[in-house]
């Protein structure tokens, strides 16, 4: 029979599989942070039991780390938590990346750093995020904390199977059209349900030349399609980048290795349950104009009137979004002023958005009245950035360069929005008050948050010197 990728990892994986019953996965890695994990170890330690592989975990602290004064958490919940991690990773001779730690950064960046996951490998992880790892050809998703405690005691995941979809994007996508924007189209296109009880496989020419990082880029928002995981085959892009890490295969077990990752390619053939595709070279560059992912438009089109709209469902939540954004219909975003941007997160906070970013910004200067926040996704972003002297095209242009962390992609650690202040952001949710009480999010590129910085409104960067 022929497989997709996806059958194939989950044919490698079942456990068991009960005829009236949940299958049984197996986990290769465990990914942790401090919000989701200290009810888990609580729980196992209450039942008395152990982890059983402790090589399978990587812990880093991220959500509610200081990105400036890094040696005060005020916040008590976040001091607790992060504390809590540490002493836990402790006590079970845990790998933990802890704030002082060159490798420390976010989760989902500096797992692939390290070169921890790997193709074909089940990942999970108490974050919905973790789908970014599916850019290695690695069934990866997000779980809950009482699945945190079943993975450490068991090295398995009650699973059901999840239908497959393909997304394949044709052609070349035209200058100023980044991974994000294929990201925000897709999401645009299916909805934020439109990937619901699905795993999602990303293919085509466009995502085929995205480089390892705007495929990160991508099958990290595969969750804001709603999909329970998103995945690309893994090609020569993704072993260059694997080679020599840390915790890629190594010496003779690094043939085998490759010569596994190339099988694990979806079949000729192969079905899926849902099939969509997106023409490459009709992606523009895209802003988020409302409170949901999918209310996104070109930048240079104008906003939706929702009185036009026939669905009424999308009609109602479009007068909601623009209620709570403060924008009207019919005005162009191209006139609308923004007060701080944020370039960070685990969608675009990796060394290829800030050179993107600082390429626009070389000899200009933020707008007046606009706090510009560059926040690298890990130390090993930040350091290469240095080294790359993109820091000082930041600091130069009037950029804070700060330390990394989750930081304004959710304000769990004091980074905010002010109630009423407008952002371009290049994280991922939108949702109101995600960057803080009140506040108004708009989801762009690195390269359009860097623009919109020196503007202080979005523009089009394809008509922009
Ligand atoms: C805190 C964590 C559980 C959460 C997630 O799962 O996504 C966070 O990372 C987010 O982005 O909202
Ligand atoms: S950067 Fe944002 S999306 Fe990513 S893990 Fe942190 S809070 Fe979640």
């Amino acid at each position: 029979m022929k497989k997709t990728m996806y059958e194939k990892i989950w044919d490698a994986h079942l456990v068991h599989s009960p005829e009236n019953g949940t299958p049984l996965l197996y986990v290769d890695r465990h990914l942790m942070h401090e919000v989701t994990s200290p009810q888990a170890f609580e729980g196992l330690k209450v039942a008395g039991r152990k982890i059983r592989n402790p090589h399978s975990i990587l812990a880093t602290m991220d959500h509610c780390i200081p990105t400036i004064n890094r040696d005060s958490i005020s916040d008590p919940i976040g001091r607790k938590q992060v504390e809590t991690l540490a002493h836990n990773c402790a006590e079970n001779g845990l790998n933990l990346y802890d704030m002082s730690n060159q490798n420390n950064g976010i989760i989902h960046i500096v797992v692939p750093e390290h070169g921890f996951v790997h193709p074909g490998m089940v990942v999970c992880c108490g974050d919905s995020h973790t789908a970014t790892h599916g850019a290695f050809g690695a069934l990866a998703f997000g779980i809950g904390t009482s699945e945190v405690e079943h993975i450490m005691a068991t090295q398995t995941i009650q699973q059901k199977k999840s239908k497959t979809m393909q997304v394949v994007v044709n052609g070349q996508l035209p200058e100023f059209a980044t991974a994000k924007d294929i990201a925000l189209a897709i999401i645009g296109k299916i909805g934020t349900a439109g990937g619901t009880g699905h795993v999602i496989e990303f293919a085509g020419q466009a995502i085929e030349e995205l480089s390892m990082e705007g495929r990160m880029t991508l099958c990290n928002m595969a969750i804001e399609a709603g999909a329970r995981a998103g995945l690309i085959a893994p090609d020569e892009k993704t072993f260059t980048f694997l080679k020599g890490k840390e915790f890629a295969p190594a010496d003779e077990y690094w043939e085998q290795a490759v010569e596994y990752w190339k099988s694990l390619r979806t079949d000729e053939g192969a079905q899926f349950d849902k099939v969509v595709t997106l023409n490459g070279a009709d992606i523009s560059p895209l802003v988020t104009w409302g409170t949901s992912p999918e209310q996104v438009l070109p930048v240079d089109q104008p906003l939706p009137d929702p009185a036009q709209m026939s669905d009424l469902i999308k009609s109602q939540a479009a007068i909601n979004a623009l209620k709570y954004m403060g924008l009207q219909p019919g005005i162009k975003l191209t006139d609308v002023s923004i007060d701080v941007v944020f370039i960070g997160s685990c969608t675009n906070g990796r060394i290829e958005d800030f050179r993107q970013a600082a390429a626009l910004l070389k000899g200009k200067k933020v707008a007046p009245g606009v706090e510009a926040i560059a926040v690298p996704g890990s130390y090993p972003v930040k350091i290469q950035a240095e080294k790359e002297g993109l820091d000082k095209i930041f600091i130069e242009a009037g950029w804070q360069w700060r330390e990394p962390g989750c930081s304004m992609c959710l304000a769990m650690n004091g980074d905010n929005l002010k109630p009423g202040q407008r952002s371009a952001s290049t994280s991922n949710r939108n949702f109101e008050g995600r960057q803080g009480k009140g506040g108004r999010t708009h989801l762009v590129s690195p390269a359009m948050a860097a623009a919109a910085s020196v503007a202080g409104k979005f523009v089009d960067l394809r008509h922009w010197k």
